[in-house]
């Protein structure tokens, strides 16, 4: 039964980047998805943007919608202070596998806990079952289609506070339009929008940053 690309990908990872070394393996799994195979990585341009707004809002607890290799839980993770914490939500158990590997090789496991299932399903056990009050900063790069609704549940199971910061990738491309259009009509958001492009390509994306105002 031949691999998967992300089994291929965690394999580059475990033979090429340094163990313990959040960003050798960052640079390895961005080494090998712009020389031998495509993946849906934030990448390192959009991830500068990522690590720019992490180390502004400087979280003590973070969400992750979307871990899928873990390439963002790693970048993110290796920013937080001491005894702060990352929750990502991965629902495919295949790429929650594979992203458990890549999280444990980087070192960065005591800083990520990795909830597998929906969004829909986690985001409201997240008080009860996982000790959350309210979430500093929230990265979305899930199903696109995912990011309004998501936004909605975050808000109705008061996981917000005022200054809470959502991060979402893919704004343009594939984009997510009537997530552009919830957050910028919204009073109880302020929007900042951060060009870039896709992640291994020349094609235009974008990054948007929603601080909630409460
Ligand atoms: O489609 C994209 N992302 C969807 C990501 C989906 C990930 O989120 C998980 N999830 C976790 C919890 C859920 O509730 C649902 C899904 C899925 O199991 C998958 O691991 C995408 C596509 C392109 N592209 O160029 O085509 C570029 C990108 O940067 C992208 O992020
Ligand atoms: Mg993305």
């Amino acid at each position: 039964m031949n691999q998967s690309k992300e089994q291929r990908i965690l394999n580059f990872v475990l033979q090429n980047a340094v163990r313990g070394d959040p960003c050798s393996v960052v640079d390895t799994i961005d080494k090998y998805c712009s020389q031998k195979e495509w993946a849906m990585n934030v990448g390192n341009e959009k991830g500068k943007i990522l690590d720019k707004t992490v180390e502004e809002v400087n979280p003590s607890v973070a969400l992750e919608l979307g871990t899928y290799c873990g390439y963002s839980a790693v970048r993110i993770s290796r920013l937080l202070k001491a005894g702060a914490c990352l929750l990502t939500v991965e629902f495919n158990p295949e790429f929650a596998a594979i992203a458990k590997q890549m999280i444990e090789f980087a070192g960065v496991q005591d800083k990520v806990k990795l909830l597998e299932g929906p969004s829909e399903e986690i985001i409201p056990q997240l008080k009860k079952k996982y000790e959350v009050d309210t979430l500093d900063f929230v990265f979305l790069d899930h199903w696109k289609d995912r990011y309004t609704p998501d936004t909605i549940l975050l808000q109705e199971c008061n996981l917000l506070r005022k200054g809470s910061v959502l991060l979402a990738d893919n704004v343009i491309f594939p984009g997510a339009p009537d997530f552009l259009n919830y957050v910028r009509k919204s009073p109880h958001f302020q929007c900042t929008n951060y060009p870039s492009h896709l992640e291994y390509m020349q094609v235009e994306d974008a990054m948007e940053k929603a601080v909630f105002l409460g």
